[in-house]
């Protein structure tokens, strides 16, 4: 295994950021830890990547224990951290030798496994790290998290505050460095990225949800689930909520997200209660549960 946690906990204070976690990540596999703020994720990165000790528990990165084997660890794994790890004073081209020298290796000698990425930010190589933008600060920070070959490749929140389209790519860069035998671990808020990875744990409060594939995660939603609509919104989650075969009700997109605790729930059942209570242009029909779907329920 690429990494083992075992009954990792952790608190600041009365705050338990990490409560008895366990999970394994298989050598070569793109793992996604999928949780909203304040789930825990940056603990738990800060922890695997030797930089925070647990309170209790074990954990293995690339072989090496967290604790016995911290300074291979450092070695063997790649960080990129939520917040830009980056020296903003610093050109991309400086800030990329610096990683490669901190780690003892150069630019050239790895040049193979971060090229594709580089050559999107190459033209702005004397710019200053402070004056790119979101987009490619992040490009940057993966490749000096790259640069001297990891094992092990730890993302936190890669994608926060990016825009849609860099989101994309990186998304392919990231499957790209998984055929080169990278592991990673990847986390974030964004539920649609959850699909992209081989296996998720839908994290919250410090816990484990659920740990699966995305498709299993889906496919084990228990119940059925409509999408509904009216012209008054904020009046139609009112009612939603005191319709008696709500189990739940929440917003998704431009839609409401239903499901009904009664076996026997028909859509016009719904339809009726809602022309009782005045609504106009109701739309109620079924639709595919998404991660999204599956953390609502988990977490209810
Ligand atoms: N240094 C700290 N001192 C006190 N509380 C902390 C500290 N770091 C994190 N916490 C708390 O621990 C919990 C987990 O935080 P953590 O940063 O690990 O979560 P996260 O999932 O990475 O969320 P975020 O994306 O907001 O960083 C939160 O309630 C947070 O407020």
């Amino acid at each position: 295994m690429s990494i083992i946690v075992n009954n990792i906990s952790k608190s600041y204070k009365k705050v338990k950021a990490l409560d008895a976690i366990s999970f394994e990540v298989k050598p070569g596999e793109l793992f996604g830890l999928i949780g909203p703020d304040g789930a825990g994720k940056t603990t738990l990165f800060r922890i695997l990547t030797t930089l925070l000790v647990a309170d209790k528990g074990e954990a293995t990165v690339a072989g090496y224990d967290v604790i016995s084997g911290y300074k291979a660890i450092r070695n063997h794994v790649g960080y990129m951290p939520g917040r830009f790890s980056l020296y903003q004073d610093l050109t991309i081209e400086e800030n990329l030798n610096f990683f490669a020298t901190i780690f003892g290796t150069t630019v050239e000698e790895n040049y193979d496994l971060i090229k594709d990425i580089y050559i999107q930010i190459e033209p702005f190589k004397n710019r200053r790290a402070g004056k790119l933008s979101g987009g490619m600060k992040q490009k940057l920070a993966l490749c000096c998290a790259l640069i001297h070959k990891p094992k092990v490749l730890f993302l936190d929140e890669p994608t926060t505050g990016v825009d849609p389209v860099s989101r994309k790519e990186f998304w392919e860069m990231l499957k790209r460095l998984q055929k080169k035998d990278i592991t990673i671990l990847v986390s974030t808020p964004y539920m649609d990225e959850a699909a992209l990875c081989d296996r998720i744990a839908l994290i919250t409060d410090g816990q484990i949800l659920q740990l699966s594939t995305p498709e299993e995660i889906i496919s084990s939603f228990p119940k059925k689930i409509f999408k509904v609509k009216a012209a008054e919104t904020y009046q139609l989650i009112k009612d939603l909520k005191e319709f008696p075969k709500t189990h739940s009700a929440y917003p998704f997109g431009e839609y409401m997200h239903f499901t009904s605790n009664a076996p026997d729930f028909k859509t016009e059942n719904l339809i009726q209660f809602l022309k009782d209570k005045k609504h106009t242009n109701i739309e109620v029909f079924e639709t595919a549960p998404t991660i999204e779907d599956s953390f609502m329920e988990l977490s209810k």
